[in-house]
C-alpha cells in the first residue's frame, strides 16, 4: 500500500462539525487500501490487545489495539487527521472552555498525552459478524482527548453486510436523546465528536453531550477503522 493522503480541511469540513457535531466524507481510502487494512487483521504482532466485546458487555464482535510503532501508513493517516482537525479543535476547546491549546503538531499533541500517563495507542480495528453491535459509547482514556475522532469503513454495506448502522446520538441538557444513523460506505471517513460538541445557544455556547454505537448487524462481516488522536492510560 502507498502512502494514503488526506485533502486538506476545508472552511465547509468545519461549519459542518460545527453545525452537526461530525462529517461524512466519502471514498477517501480505494477498496484496495481497505482490503490492505484488514489483512492486518490476521497479523498478531500489529497489535497489543484484543477486546472481546461481549465479555466486557461493550456488544457483541471483537478489537484489537494497534501496538507502537503503528503501520507507516497508519502512523501518517493519524498524523494528516490530526493536522487537518487542528484548527477546528482550537475553535472548539475555546467554545467548550477546554483550557487547553492543542499544538500544531500531533507528537507534542502526544507528548501532553504521555506527561498525562496516557502512553499506550488507541488505533483499532473492530470486526463483527452476524448480530453484531456496538453499545453508545465515549472513548475517553484519560483527561487528555482530542475533541474529534475518525472512523473507516472498511466493508460495503448492502454486499458484504446488512444493518450494522453508525449512530450517533446527542443529548441537549433537559432534552430527550436524538439519534442519527448513518450507513457509510466502503473507503468513507466519518469524523464525530469525541465527548462534547458546543451549540450555540442565547447565552452563547452550551454543551451537547455525543455517544457512538453501531446498531446490529443482521448478517455478513462488518470491518472498520478506528483512530482516536489521543492516547490511553
Ligand atoms: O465500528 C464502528 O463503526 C464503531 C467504531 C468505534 O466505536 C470507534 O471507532 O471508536
Ligand atoms: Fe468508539
Amino acid at each position: 500500500m502507498s502512502a494514503i493522503t488526506l485533502a486538506t480541511a476545508t472552511d465547509e469540513l468545519q461549519t459542518t462539525l460545527l453545525s452537526q457535531g461530525f462529517v461524512h466524507l466519502e471514498s477517501v481510502l480505494t477498496p484496495e487500501e481497505c482490503d490492505a487494512i484488514m489483512a492486518w487483521y490476521a497479523e498478531p504482532a500489529r497489535f497489543r490487545t484484543t477486546i472481546n466485546m461481549a465479555r466486557y458487555r461493550f456488544g457483541e464482535g471483537e478489537y484489537k489495539y494497534f501496538s507502537y510503532p503503528l503501520p507507516d501508513q497508519l502512523q501518517s493517516l493519524r498524523q494528516q487527521l490530526y493536522e487537518m482537525l487542528v484548527p477546528a479543535a482550537n475553535l472548539w476547546s475555546k467554545a467548550l472552555r477546554l483550557n487547553l491549546v492543542f499544538p500544531d503538531s500531533h507528537s507534542d499533541f502526544l507528548t501532553l498525552c504521555h506527561d498525562k500517563g496516557q502512553r499506550r495507542p488507541t488505533p483499532l480495528l473492530l470486526t463483527y459478524g452476524d448480530g453484531g453491535y456496538n453499545t453508545l459509547h465515549q472513548d475517553l482514556y484519560g483527561d487528555v482527548y482530542f475533541p474529534f475522532q475518525p472512523v473507516f469503513f472498511l466493508k460495503q454495506p448492502g454486499w458484504d453486510y446488512e444493518g450494522g448502522e453508525f449512530i450517533l446520538v446527542e443529548q441537549r441538557p433537559r432534552a430527550q436523546s436524538r439519534a442519527v444513523s448513518l450507513t457509510p460506505k466502503q473507503g468513507d471517513l466519518i469524523i464525530f465528536a469525541t465527548s462534547q460538541r458546543p451549540v450555540m445557544g442565547s447565552k452563547g455556547y452550551y454543551r451537547v453531550q455525543m455517544r457512538h454505537g453501531v446498531s446490529t448487524v443482521h448478517s455478513g462481516h462488518r470491518m472498520t477503522l478506528g483512530i482516536p488522536l489521543h492516547d490511553a492510560k
